[in-house]
């Protein structure tokens, strides 16, 4: 890609003309960018934690720095003491001084005689041996008697016996810690070569960012990336420095550019990387500095439209804006370059094995790597995969790791063994795993338990995935909301042998409406509806298949459909956002969420979440503990504050 007219690359940037493997794409980057120099600098004992040593340190003393008794006691010759015994105590005269620690020996110790000496007091002359003070007795002032034969050397710490003048004591790449700050501190050293930490710049591109604090306007959104990247270098040794976010503005976005690229060793952007017609910041690259782009587009998911680069010599990398692309391609691809020009050894690659119980589907072309919660199965180790999807934030931050489908896969076939690489040093099985449906009421439910210190994981995953998971025993509890349309009873005609109910509370739900709607502000359910469907404008939002919420409202509407209805978000929340923000008129949801909105809610009817408790889990520790929140006055009170009825 050298020596393109900068228009030239810019119009072949625009795509993504080659994609590359992702083997490929880190081979090229290596290639551009090693070998090189650490470079280094020095720095004071006091800030050398987590730095890395950029040369070995050799003792300049040894240590201790004189022989020293290691006891309290007497310096003595052993010759003279042997054969001493309870029955045959040795008489030593007594030498005309007492050494403490830090006091330097006059006398010398001669046949017959012994000198006073404290732990750590450096040994006299003539001495090679201390007794314990335990093992003599005084015979008169002068003298002592002792009772134990000695060897030589015996409770001596010879000089240099911990670090020898000119060992090696340790080594260039040692990662500073509070033992190597001990050992350096030991030998006198009071300043380190260490690796100066890369200055890596990071910046965010997108009009529609705003930074945490800052009051989000409609269609904006938080800077996520900006802060997980920002962390993500401290966490990887490099010293980064969060430059905001930038607008899509080609200007800004060049002088932005060009500025951290000079001020530091490595510049990091995310977002407008794909097509689209903000996504500038690949074809400024190109003007930045050779050779420019290495690989733009990877067969990875999430991650495709990574962008690496390097110009004059300083990596330029542009993360997908998709958080979730963003976190994983940084953890993937630039955590190992980083780590090596920060001088850091790589991350450990802790995988273990599991079983996935669900089919997942993958995208031929492009090696996928799935994000998994692990939980604990009746047969070992269970693998869940627990993404939302790249645009996600929870993806990566909440997954214990990570498996990988290769390109050539469009799936992985239910119950596969899969290899799961973890995100966390170990696997962290939670003392209690709750897998269904979500409610806000589950959380205020789990307070008390996080408080006893019980960890507890929850999976939102729907009621119907939550009982199977149930009957696999994956979880100990499966939230769920199930109406049999037959017998209009909730949850119980679901359960299967080895689950039991444990009642939970009520929601109710109910119709959802801007307060100032008059076509349904004060109006009965039926008064409401049909007001609803007699107006054309009137659009509403409906909710996926499957979901309880679903059945009532095919009940309601009968063989109505009216516009709106195929828009199905797959969550309370997502329809009282649609309500809210006047892309529906109404909705059914929850009275608890209508509230936090400031909806209009006309009640139609309670909707039961209880737990399938898997009976066989009922002895556990973490299960007593939930049943006895799920009693307690404190969450029962909780949850009718929220507006649920608890059962
Ligand atoms: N027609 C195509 N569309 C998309 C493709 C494609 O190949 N063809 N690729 C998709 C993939 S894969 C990804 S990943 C995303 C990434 O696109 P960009 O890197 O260009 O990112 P943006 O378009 O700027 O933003 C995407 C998304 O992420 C949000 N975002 C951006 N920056 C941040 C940030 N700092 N914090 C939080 N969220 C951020 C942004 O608002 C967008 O919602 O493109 C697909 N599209
Ligand atoms: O590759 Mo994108 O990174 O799937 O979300």
């Amino acid at each position: 890609m050298n020596d393109q007219s900068p228009s030239k690359a810019a119009t072949d940037q625009q795509q993504f003309l080659t994609v590359l493997s992702r083997e490929d794409a880190i081979a090229r980057f290596d290639a551009a960018l090693f070998p090189r120099p650490l470079q280094r600098e020095s720095a004071p004992l006091a800030t050398a934690l987590r730095r890395v040593l950029a040369a070995d340190i050799l003792a300049p003393i040894d240590v201790p720095p004189f022989d020293r008794s290691a006891v309290d006691g007497f310096a003595v010759r052993a010759a003279d003491l042997k054969d001493a015994s309870d029955a045959s105590p040795r008489i030593l005269q007594l030498n005309d001084e007492v050494i403490h620690c830090g006091v330097l020996p006059k006398a010398t110790v001669t046949g017959g005689t012994a000198t006073p000496i404290a732990t750590g007091g450096p040994l006299p002359r003539g001495a090679d041996a201390v007794v314990m003070v335990e093992h003599t007795a005084p015979a008169d002032r002068t003298s002592i008697e002792v009772r134990r034969s000695a060897i030589p050397g015996q409770f001596i710490s010879g000089a240099g016996s911990d670090m020898a003048r000119g060992e090696t004591v340790l080594r260039e790449g040692t990662l500073v810690g509070s033992r190597e700050i001990g050992m350096l501190a030991a030998c006198g050293i009071a300043e380190v070569e260490v690796v100066r930490r890369p200055r890596v710049a990071v910046l965010s591109t997108g009009d529609e960012l705003v930074q945490p604090g800052d009051v989000l306007p409609p269609a904006g959104i938080y800077d996520a990336n900006g802060p997980i990247v920002t962390a993500a270098v401290e966490e990887n040794g490099g010293e980064a420095d969060f430059l905001g976010a930038i607008p899509d503005d080609a200007e800004k976005l060049e002088a932005a550019m060009r500025k951290a690229l000079a001020e530091s060793d490595m510049l990091i952007l995310s977002g407008g990387t794909s097509k689209g017609a903000g996504d500038l910041t690949h074809q400024l690259i190109a003007r930045l500095g050779s050779p420019g782009i290495i690989a733009h587009g990877v067969a990875l998911k999430p991650g495709k439209p990574l962008c690496l680069a390097v110009c004059d010599g300083k990596p330029v990398i542009v993360l997908p804006g998709f958080p979730t692309s963003a976190m994983f391609t940084f953890h993937d691809i630039i955590v190992p370059v980083l780590r090596r020009l920060a001088g850091l050894p790589e991350t450990s690659e802790e995988h273990v094995s599991a079983r996935v119980p669900l089919r997942v589907a993958s995208e031929l072309g492009r090696d996928e790597f799935v994000m998994v919660s692990l939980m604990e199965g009746a047969d070992g180790l269970v693998a869940y995969p627990s993404g939302k999807g790249s645009g996600a934030v929870t993806s990566f931050a909440q997954a214990d790791g990570f498996l990988r489908i290769e390109a050539l896969a469009d799936h992985l076939p239910k119950d596969s063994k899969a290899e799961v690489r973890l995100l966390t040093p170990s696997v962290r099985i939670p003392d209690l795993a709750v897998i269904g449906s979500h409610c806000v009421g589950l959380d205020i439910l789990l307070t008390p338990l996080v408080r006893q210190r019980l960890t507890v994981r929850t999976m939102a995953v729907g009621s119907l995935g939550g009982l199977a998971a149930a009957k696999r025993g994956e979880c100990d509890l499966a939230p769920i909301h199930l109406l049999d349309p037959k017998t209009a009873d909730y949850n119980t005609p679901f359960l299967s042998e080895g689950l039991e109910l444990v009642p939970g509370w009520k929601r109710m739900q109910g119709i959802v409406f801007r307060p100032d709607d008059s076509r349904f502000a004060g109006k009965s359910v039926e008064a409401a509806l049909s007001s609803a469907l007699a107006d054309h404008d009137c659009l509403m939002v409906g909710r996926n298949q499957g979901s309880g919420t679903r059945i009532l409202i095919d009940r309601l509407l009968k063989d109505a459909r009216p516009d709106g209805y195929w828009n199905q978000p797959k969550s309370h929340a997502a329809v009282a956002a649609a309500v809210a923000q006047r892309r529906a008129d109404w909705g059914i949801a929850i009275g608890p969420v209508a509230e936090r909105l400031g909806l209009g809610f006309i009640p139609v009817t309670e909707e039961h979440y209880d737990f399938a408790l898997v009976s066989d889990r009922r002895g556990r520790p973490a299960v007593s503990a939930f049943l006895e929140a799920l009693a307690s006055n404190e969450v029962r009170d909780a949850l009718k504050a929220a507006g649920f009825t608890p059962s």
